[in-house]
């Protein structure tokens, strides 16, 4: 089990974390989610022991691991900024947490190549441990990345935006290889991303995060369904601000015959499996979009409609 008590970390004058509490139990998968600057990777970087906390501290299993550098935290992380050695080959990249061990901590050569080759199947990647990194693709490339995380058998596995530089279609095919994989080998981890979609897919829960504090901490289902804060409801999904305060997904909007609100119809789209109407309110140019079912006739653009929400979020803050 991991916990993160009151957690403070300033660079210079600048306060990057303030007071987060974090408790992660055995075996969930953990996203923190937030924009660009929120902390996120400060946050796992003091997880690690890559950064040390002003204030607070990281407790593993109940040990207080606050002052514990990296290398002995038994922590596997899969970091943009550690990318591979091109100058070795796939095999000694994943073998090079345990060719690096002290003598009396190091299993055999032989156990090594058997445990390099048994990771590269299970990330499917067998067979290629002989080539070099450049002659790898970049989500091979990754997965060899986290192989050579697995490898020291950790237990916790961090990873920071692993699949950031990927294509749409990768992305997805490694999210949910990453997702069977976390079940398979019973891990603890913890992904930073700022993609809303990659956190409501992968984790168990999500921590989300804004200006170095956690705005809530949910399933996915609920930061979706029942975010905290307007900071929340925003960034994680879409959402429409009407001019009262309320907040409305644009798929709990719909178009009606009488009664609701004027809206005059800017753009209409498909997107995905349903139409997009987008539109501004009468009387002022507050902008809605809503999401309408594809077997409906969609407004014209140009055209005055008028819309109802069947819910709207309330927010406790
Ligand atoms: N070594 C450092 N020195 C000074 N400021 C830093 C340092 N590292 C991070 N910061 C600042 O701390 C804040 C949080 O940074 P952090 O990298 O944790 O954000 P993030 O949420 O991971 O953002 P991103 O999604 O862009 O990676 C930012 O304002 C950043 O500029």
């Amino acid at each position: 089990m991991i916990r993160v008590e009151n957690i403070t970390k300033r660079f210079g004058d600048y306060a990057a974390l303030h007071g987060i509490d974090l408790e992660i139990q055995p075996g969930e998968f953990i996203a923190l989610l937030g924009p660009s600057g929120s902390g996120k990777t400060t946050l796992l970087r003091i997880i690690a022991g890559l950064e040390f906390q002003d204030e607070g501290h990281v407790y593993f299993d109940g040990e207080d691991v606050s002052d514990i550098p990296v290398g002995k935290r038994n922590v596997g992380f899969v970091f943009q900024q550690y990318a591979l050695f091109k100058h070795m080959t796939v095999a000694d990249n994943v073998a090079f947490g345990l060719n690096v061990r002290k003598a009396r901590h190091r299993p055999s050569k032989a156990e090594i190549k058997a445990r390099a080759e048994d990771l590269l199947r299970i990330v499917q990647l067998e067979g290629l441990g002989a080539r070099y990194p450049g002659q790898l693709s970049g989500g091979q490339r990754q997965r060899v990345a986290l192989a050579r995380a697995l490898a020291i058998e950790p237990s916790l596995l961090l990873l920071d935006e692993p699949f950031g530089a990927l294509d749409a279609k990768v992305r997805k095919d490694l999210r949910r290889w990453l997702r069977d994989l976390h079940k398979q080998m019973g891990l603890t981890s913890i992904f930073v991303t700022h993609d809303q979609e990659e956190a409501l897919e992968l984790a168990d829960r999500v921590v989300v995060m804004d200006h170095g504090r956690i705005d809530q901490i949910g399933t996915p289902e609920e930061v979706y369904m029942k975010p905290a804060t307007a900071f929340v409801s925003h960034f994680v999904g879409e959402t429409n601000r009407f001019p009262d305060g309320r907040h409305v997904r644009p798929h709990d909007l719909d178009i009606v015959s009488e009664g609701g609100e004027a809206i005059a119809v800017d753009n209409v789209f498909r997107k995905g499996a349903v139409w997009r109407v987008e539109g501004r309110l009468a009387g002022n140019d507050t902008i809605v979009e809503l999401d309408l079912s594809s077997d409906r006739q969609p407004p014209a653009i140009g055209e005055t409609v008028f819309i109802a929400a069947r819910r709207s979020l309330t927010f406790a803050s």
